[in-house]
């Protein structure tokens, strides 16, 4: 994991260890952002946190659990996408306001962020953070109604763009997700007490019951009396984030009503159906080529080799800062089975190429192992548009296919031959033809308008 990725956010209303199962919760989505980490606990008085730089195993350590005590607790890992990678910036983000203190866990990327905070601070707020999160927080304090639930109701219908989010609140819990629905969320239920999850894996792990996903446009309060949810707000267009399928979110986990893992086995099995290279094997790219290449060689009746070896102690590729470190991690990471491979004609899957410097490099090293032939198989169509929805994509001349064809790519990446898959059998693969869901960077139709001027750093300057 690591070029891409979106945040996380878990939470647990009514139970004792609400932190440790936090912790747990979170470990199980870290591969949703590994920049920095946070839980926020209500202990009866007040909300006590723990956040900082780095991994959940380094975040946290076992005096945390002694100090941090409650039954109501929420956390995040970050993967940054307006705003630095700093402890600043850090969630969840918390304010003190006339409802009492509150802490905002937030997975997606706000589109109106520049005109809120120009709006903002005309009205005189100061802020502490470079975050679009942190505006949701003075939208909520600012508010004209006298109670919390109206206030965030009112700052909902200001906000444009991706937004799933969890919100502490003394002895509540709230999640909600926009009336696009780009980014998950789901709520479940382990013994008297709730959960809700960016991913349904962190449920499994914990033993809770997966209820549901939370609907786009639904605001769901957990407190003493139970859950009440509701209606905010309504989008006729959804926004459901075709790469969560394709990338981020763990095969195990259910997301957009699809089991993540057979819509990947899916993916592979339609790029084998318009397979037309003929090779002595099928390897995956781990790890997220992995469930495409079992859908491709079930297909395809092409034997399935694991002919990249991966080294499981390889995290962050990316923080590599030269060119020639980051060759080398991305070496350490896959090691490609050389006796396996001598002399073979192979077609490699992969989920992604973005900006090609991964997949250059995997290729070079296949030849160097003594590959005669390497097709390369894509499960996703070419990268050609950014992502403003959380998502950091590289701008468009950052992206390996954006101004060129297929075959223009597959010269640069020196392959045998290169096929992505269609967008058509994608939408296929997604259900209802894809009209529920996202394609922006893919095809260029951005479901809610961009600030011109938006960039990940624009609040950094303001
Ligand atoms: O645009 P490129 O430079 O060619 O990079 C593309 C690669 O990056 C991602 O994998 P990554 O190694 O980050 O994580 P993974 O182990 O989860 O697949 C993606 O799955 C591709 O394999
Ligand atoms: N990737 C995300 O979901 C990031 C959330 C938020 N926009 C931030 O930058 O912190
Ligand atoms: S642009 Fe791509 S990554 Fe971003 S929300 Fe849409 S489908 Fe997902
Ligand atoms: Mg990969």
């Amino acid at each position: 994991m690591g070029l891409k990725e979106s945040c996380g956010v878990f939470g647990v209303f009514g139970l004792p260890n609400a932190v440790e199962l936090t912790y747990l919760g979170l470990f199980s989505l870290q591969h949703r952002g590994q920049e920095s980490a946070g839980i926020v606990v209500w202990d009866g008085k007040s909300l006590q946190e723990k956040k900082g730089m780095g991994l959940v195993s380094e975040v946290f350590h076992p005096s945390d659990f002694e100090r941090l005590k409650g039954h109501v607790a929420l956390g995040h890992v970050r993967y940054s996408t307006t705003g630095s990678s700093s402890l600043k910036n850090a969630q969840p983000f918390l304010g003190d306001c006339r409802f009492g203190e509150l802490g905002i866990a937030h997975n997606g990327n706000l589109t109106n962020t520049l005109q809120l905070r120009k709006q903002l601070t005309r009205l005189g707020s100061v802020f502490r953070s470079s975050m679009d999160t942190e505006l949701i927080l003075h939208l909520i304090a600012r508010s004209q109604f006298d109670n919390l639930e109206d206030s965030i109701k009112e700052a909902l219908w200001q906000m444009r763009g991706a937004f799933s989010l969890g919100i502490i609140a003394p002895d509540r819990l709230i999640a909600v997700r926009d009336p696009w629905g780009f980014r998950p969320l789901a709520l479940g239920k382990l013994d008297g007490g709730y959960v809700i999850s960016s991913e349904s894996c962190a449920f499994d792990v914990l033993g809770a019951e997966f209820l549901r996903e939370i609907a786009p446009g639904e605001m769901v309060v957990i407190d003493q009396n139970g859950v009440r949810s509701f209606f905010y707000a309504y989008s006729s267009r959804k926004a459901f984030c075709v790469f969560e399928l394709i990338y981020f979110a763990r095969p195990d986990s259910l997301v957009f009503g699809n089991s993540v893992y057979e819509a990947r086995k899916k993916m592979g099995q339609k790029l084998a159906a318009r397979e037309f290279a003929v090779a002595d094997m099928v390897i995956p790219v781990p790890d997220s080529g992995m469930c495409a290449a079992l859908g491709f060689a079930e297909f395809s009746g092409i034997p399935l080799e694991l002919g990249f070896i991966r080294n499981p102690y390889v995290g962050r590729t990316f923080i590599r800062p030269r060119q020639d470190e980051r060759e080398l991690a991305i070496d350490i990471k896959l090691n490609p089975l050389k006796s396996l491979l001598q002399n073979k004609r192979v077609i490699v899957i992969e989920d992604s190429i973005v900006r090609g410097n991964t997949s250059r490099r995997r290729i070079t090293t296949l030849k160097r192992a003594g590959v005669k032939e390497v097709h390369m198989r894509v499960s996703s169509p070419p990268h050609r548009f950014p992502c403003f929805y959380g998502v950091d994509f590289p701008s468009s001349s950052e992206l390996v296919a954006f101004g060129k064809s297929v075959e223009e790519i597959r010269q640069y990446l020196d392959l045998d031959s290169l096929q992505y898959l269609d967008i058509e059998d994608l939408k296929e693969i997604v259900g209802n033809a894809g009209k529920d869901f996202c394609f922006a960077c893919f095809n260029g139709d951005y479901p809610v308008r961009i600030e011109k001027e938006f960039a990940k750093n624009a609040l950094e300057k303001v």
